[in-house]
């Protein structure tokens, strides 16, 4: 799988409740896109580089849109902008004429006066922009720990809200780990819930972005390879590994309240599982995929005890966000067991570890022994030499039909 950060893939959820439609929706005119959190992590890998791959591609007219960083810290639009600024093959000046775009405005996530500031400054774009009345866009994108989104929310509907009653939009992108537990994700839900409606919510998974795990209902549906193979006949165990060669380096305010298994495993991992396991839906609508997703997410059994592995690399504390007595696991193995037809008695193992000793992001389908196996009782360095030679044949015979043809 890829690492970089240049798609948004989002979920919308479109049962949650009733929807009322979004009306007089502009897709044109001013747009300020607001990143909360602009001072972070996610924000300086993921989110501005798929802004600004957003703009070299003409998805973000200049004369359109702006971008506001918003965070704490207090620092200027040149510090934002220089943080954001990245070696790499871009031109630099695309990259210039894109970091002007940007303004920063640092407040706190639970008083006003930030969020008024804020308000001012998109105001300022709009008026600017002589933006006529019913077509302005603002989008804010929460790049912060979910326990302020809440808080966030209703500043941002108390002081942020798209001015027009004519039309635009005001929407909300809030990212995973959505809440701890199932009572917290339902509040959470609520909690926003309440101040937007569901078509101007939008919850992230950037896994789901990814070309590999969007390859995998190609592979699993359009393949008669695969399909007759996909199952508790066929296969042993699934692993889905997840492991990074860094370790949460100044990402303590936000990792260490979640943890490995909320940060990884709950969503990216779990999203991938889905993709292996489910059963072919109806058609590639999202509702569809949705509906079969959750099919194989009420199949799966109770965890137990003795199936699960945690741990926290050595060093972890010594990193000055982070609490010095957290037990925060930073290392996770958990296994999963899917109780239907296809996968009974198929061991789904996920992984997922931070400070390791390389960086990946695997799907490991491991297939069970063919019948009367004549290669069983061969070591490891046997193997090898016949793959070897099967490989050199097999070279052999691909140079072999280049001079011939
Ligand atoms: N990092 C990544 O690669 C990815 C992260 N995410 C998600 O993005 C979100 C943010 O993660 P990330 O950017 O890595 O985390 P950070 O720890 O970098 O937090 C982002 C910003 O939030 C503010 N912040 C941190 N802790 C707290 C706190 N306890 N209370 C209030 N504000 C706080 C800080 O800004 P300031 O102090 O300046 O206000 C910080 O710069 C998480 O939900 C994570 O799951 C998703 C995909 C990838
Ligand atoms: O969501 C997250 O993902 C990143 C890893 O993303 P990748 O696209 O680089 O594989 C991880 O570092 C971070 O802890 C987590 O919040």
């Amino acid at each position: 799988m890829g690492s970089g950060g240049g798609q948004w893939i989002v979920e919308k959820r479109s049962s949650f409740r009733s929807e009322p439609l979004e009306v007089n929706v502009s897709e044109t005119g001013c747009l300020s896109i607001v990143v909360l959190g602009a001072s972070g992590d996610l924000a300086k890998k993921k989110t501005f580089p798929a802004l600004f791959n957003l703009y070299r591609q003409g998805f973000l007219q200049s004369n359109e849109v702006h971008i506001f960083g918003y965070a704490r810290t207090k620092i200027s639009d040149d510090d934002l902008r220089n943080r954001i600024r990245r070696k790499g093959s871009a031109k630099s000046e695309e990259v210039s004429e894109f970091l002007q775009l940007i303004k920063y405005v640092s407040g706190s996530y639970d008083t006003e006066g930030g969020f008024r500031m804020l308000d001012k400054e998109i105001s300022l774009h709009e008026e600017f922009r002589n933006s006529t009345e019913g077509s302005s866009r603002r989008l804010f994108y929460l790049a912060l720990p979910p326990s302020v989104y809440p808080v966030v929310c209703r500043m941002i509907k108390l002081c942020c809200m798209n001015k027009s009653h004519l039309g635009g939009w005001t929407r909300i992108v809030v990212e995973k780990p959505f809440g701890k537990d199932l009572d917290s994700a339902e509040k959470l839900s609520n909690q926003i819930g309440e101040l937007f409606e569901e078509p101007q919510l939008y919850r992230i998974d950037h896994y789901l972005g990814k070309e590999l795990v969007q390859n995998l209902l190609v592979l699993r549906f359009a393949n008669r390879f695969f399909l007759p193979l996909w199952n508790r006949d066929n296969i042993d165990n699934v692993q889905i590994v997840f492991r990074e060669d860094f370790g949460t380096e100044g990402r303590g305010g936000y990792f260490d309240e979640y943890g490995i298994i909320r940060d990884i495993i709950q969503n990216h991992l779990l999203q991938v599982l889905c993709l292996v396991a489910m059963e072919k839906p109806v058609s590639l609508k999202p509702e569809h995929i949705r509906d079969e997703k959750v099919k194989v997410l009420q199949s799966v059994m109770p965890i137990k005890d003795e199936e699960v592995v945690l741990g926290q690399y050595n060093g972890y504390r010594d990193d000055p966000t982070v609490p010095d007595h957290s037990n925060t696991p930073t290392f996770a193995t958990v296994v999963l067991r899917i109780h239907n037809e296809r996968w009974e008695g198929v061991p789904f193992i996920l992984k997922a570890g931070k400070a390791l000793n390389s960086r990946k992001a695997e799907i490991r389908i491991q297939f069970k022994d063919v019948p009367g196996d004549i290669f069983r009782c061969m070591d490891i360095k046997t193997c090898k030499i016949l793959m070897d030679c099967i490989l050199q044949v097999s070279i052999l015979i691909w140079v072999c039909r280049i001079f011939i043809s």
